[in-house]
């Protein structure tokens, strides 16, 4: 999702002898499980299953179903539906995809959705009215313009033109600094970063005081992830294309969020034995067995993760299905505030 690119690693050699992973991971408290004697590959496969693959999946459907409930209620008390409105601007086909997805997500929890298709070649004034009828619609409660915009285009000044009472991406300059700020509070938390923190809560994976690395630092994940994660009591480093010695870094921390955009960067031997994982990355490689021609892998490279952390997030099926999620409950937040409903 993020774009810089500092690692060379393009590929997960999964087939990496076992016995290789065994005693990287025979370094850390997992080991004390097993006595010496045991094969390596016995071990290797026991610590296969003790390290849980965090379910983002089904996260999101717990979160959609709490979610429907609230909507439901919501209609028959006060006869107010939520209303998100996306606007897409140009034909990415990812982009596309995403914004489908978002458009069912909301239909699946009685979550009215509008939606703008403009042109590659639209002006920035057109993108601009559109925001503007959807800040004065009152059956609008959340805007989404999804990114990144054309070239020609200024997001600053579009993303600031989104009504702050309406910002269900948390993007708003005014957000992200309450957001900074100890004792104050956004009206949105940016949802990546806002689903990265409830995958690490719905498996008690606890925050307080742990040592956590933020890969990363762009404006809609890395950064706001890394303050959430503050606010939550852990100590916080943040690692970026500046950074000396990540590898030294991310092996310190309990907690590691990947968001780079850079296809199986952190390997196996950067993580500590029984940290928690939260992978970011959506970055397509190329696989002449999929029917695409192409997979999506993460940032981190899973396979060697998996033996060494204590918790995993897989690409796909982790952090993307719970990023929408998190909308649709920021634009429920919108609603309820709006019409003053508990
Ligand atoms: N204004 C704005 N807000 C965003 O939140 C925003 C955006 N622009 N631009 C692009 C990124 C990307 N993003 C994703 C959301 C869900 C999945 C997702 O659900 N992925 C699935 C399936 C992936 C697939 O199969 O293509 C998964 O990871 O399992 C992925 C990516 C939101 N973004």
């Amino acid at each position: 999702m993020a774009s810089s690119v500092f690692f060379t690693h393009s590929h997960c050699y999964s087939s990496k002898p076992s016995s290789l992973v065994f005693r990287q991971v025979g370094v850390g408290p997992t080991s004390l499980r097993f006595s010496s004697s045991h094969v390596a590959s016995v071990a290797a496969m026991a610590m296969d299953s003790s390290a849980k693959v965090i379910d983002g999946k089904s996260v999101a459907k717990q979160i959609r179903d709490e979610i429907t409930a609230e909507v439901s209620r919501m209609r028959e008390s006060i006869g107010v539906i939520p209303g998100l409105a996306v606007i897409l601007v140009g034909d990415r086909k990812d982009s596309a995809t995403y914004v489908r997805n978002k458009k069912k997500a909301c239909e699946s929890v009685g979550i009215n959705s509008l939606e703008a298709n403009l042109p590659e070649d639209s002006t920035e004034e057109e993108v601009l009215n559109y925001i503007a009828g959807y800040n004065d619609d009152p059956s609008v409660h959340g805007i989404l313009v999804q990114l990144p915009l054309p070239s020609h285009m200024n997001e600053q000044n579009i993303l600031n033109a989104v009504r702050i009472e309406k910002d269900v991406d948390g993007f708003h300059p005014l957000n992200i600094g309450r957001l900074a700020m100890r004792g104050r509070e956004p009206l949105f938390v940016p949802c990546t970063p806002k689903g990265c923190i409830e995958l690490l809560h719905r498996y008690n994976a606890s925050i307080k005081g742990k040592r956590a690395v933020v890969i990363g630092r762009s404006n809609i994940v890395g950064m706001p992830a890394a303050l959430l994660l503050q606010r939550e009591d852990a100590t916080v480093s943040i690692v970026h294309s500046r950074t000396s010695n990540p590898e030294e870094i991310i092996r310190q921390a309990d907690i590691i969020i990947a968001a780079v955009g850079q296809a199986n960067m952190v390997r196996g031997s950067w993580i500590k034995p029984g940290a928690v994982i939260i992978d970011v990355g959506i970055n397509p490689v190329e696989d002449p067995n999929s029917p695409r021609g192409y997979k999506l892998v993460g940032d981190v490279c899973y396979e060697e993760a998996i033996r060494i952390a204590s918790a995993v997030t897989p690409v796909p099926g982790g952090v993307g299905p719970t990023t929408i999620a998190m909308l649709l409950q920021n634009t429920l937040i919108s609603a309820k505030r709006v019409h003053h409903f508990e």
